[in-house]
């Protein structure tokens, strides 16, 4: 069956990992780019793990035990990667029961949400799922998707986010900034991913301008 991908806000989310090796590790380097807060629990670590505490500080904790059910107390959603096959599947239950989404990994029976091999580039997401018929496809399709994302394109999405307010502000008419939205992005790709706030305010006054023009010639035909 196909599963259904809502893009959920992790920043400060709790996520709690029982399990320390190379599988939970992968999963820090996925998660940590999101920004949610990272607590891992294990007897023993995968020696990237302290290294990585390093780097991201309080927003990621090592618990070096094993792990107790009370650690999903104040958890908004668990990975279970531990090597103890019984231990995870306890801990999708109680998850379960307590409606915290679960992720066990490489066993989706046992899952609530299941990972997409993802692309990303600063705020854009390409996340791809094949339902867990095949992994292996869904990380085929990554290496085709990722060259068909033209260079710098997160930066220039992030460049258009930051004009919007202006551009909401400045025209009123939805179609007008639809249109004022398309050209950046097609000006921004031609330029390399690059369009800049004077530009931006440059296109805005245009296209008031060329609307006017002709709202105006429309009127002129009435008559
Ligand atoms: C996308 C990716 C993300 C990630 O892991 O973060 C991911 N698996 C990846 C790779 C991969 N996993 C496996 C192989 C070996 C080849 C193969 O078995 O096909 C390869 C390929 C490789 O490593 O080259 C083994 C495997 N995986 C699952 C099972 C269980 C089963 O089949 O029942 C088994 C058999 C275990 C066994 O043999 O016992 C199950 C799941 N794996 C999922 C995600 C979820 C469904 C995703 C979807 O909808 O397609 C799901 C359901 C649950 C979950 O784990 O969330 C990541 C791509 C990484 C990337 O982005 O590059
Ligand atoms: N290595 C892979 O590429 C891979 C791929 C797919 C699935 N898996 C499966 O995922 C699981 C984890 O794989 P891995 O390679 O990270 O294994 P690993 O042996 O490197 O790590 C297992 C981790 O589980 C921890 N652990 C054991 N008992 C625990 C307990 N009671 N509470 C908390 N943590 C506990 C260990 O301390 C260790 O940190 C395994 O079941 C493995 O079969 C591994």
């Amino acid at each position: 069956m196909a599963y259904f991908p809502f893009f959920v806000d992790l920043e400060g989310k709790k996520c709690l990992i029982a399990g320390g090796g190379i599988v939970a590790y992968r999963k820090v380097l996925v998660l940590m780019e999101y920004g949610p807060q990272i607590t891992v629990v294990a007897p023993q670590f995968h020696p990237e793990l302290p290294l990585l505490k390093k780097e991201l500080g309080g927003k990621l904790t090592l618990l070096e035990r094993k792990f107790q059910d009370s650690d999903l107390e104040d958890a908004d959603f668990v990975i279970a990667g531990t090597s103890e096959e019984e231990l995870n599947r306890h801990i999708s239950l109680l998850c379960k029961a307590k409606n915290i989404p679960i992720n066990v990994v490489d066993v989706q029976e046992e899952c609530s949400f299941i990972f997409p091999a993802l692309i990303k580039e600063k705020h854009i997401t390409v996340a791809i799922s094949t339902g867990g018929d095949s992994p292996t496809i869904a990380k085929y399709l990554k290496g085709k998707f990722k060259e068909a994302i033209p260079d710098g394109f997160g930066d220039l999405a992030e460049q258009l986010g930051s004009y919007r307010d202006l551009v909401k502000e400045k025209v009123d008419l939805i179609s007008i900034r639809t249109d004022i939205f398309q050209t950046m992005v097609e000006e921004g790709i031609r330029q390399g991913g690059v369009f800049t706030r004077e530009q931006a305010e440059e296109l805005i006054e245009r296209k008031l301008l060329e609307h006017e023009g002709k709202s105006h010639t429309n009127r002129n035909q009435e008559k």
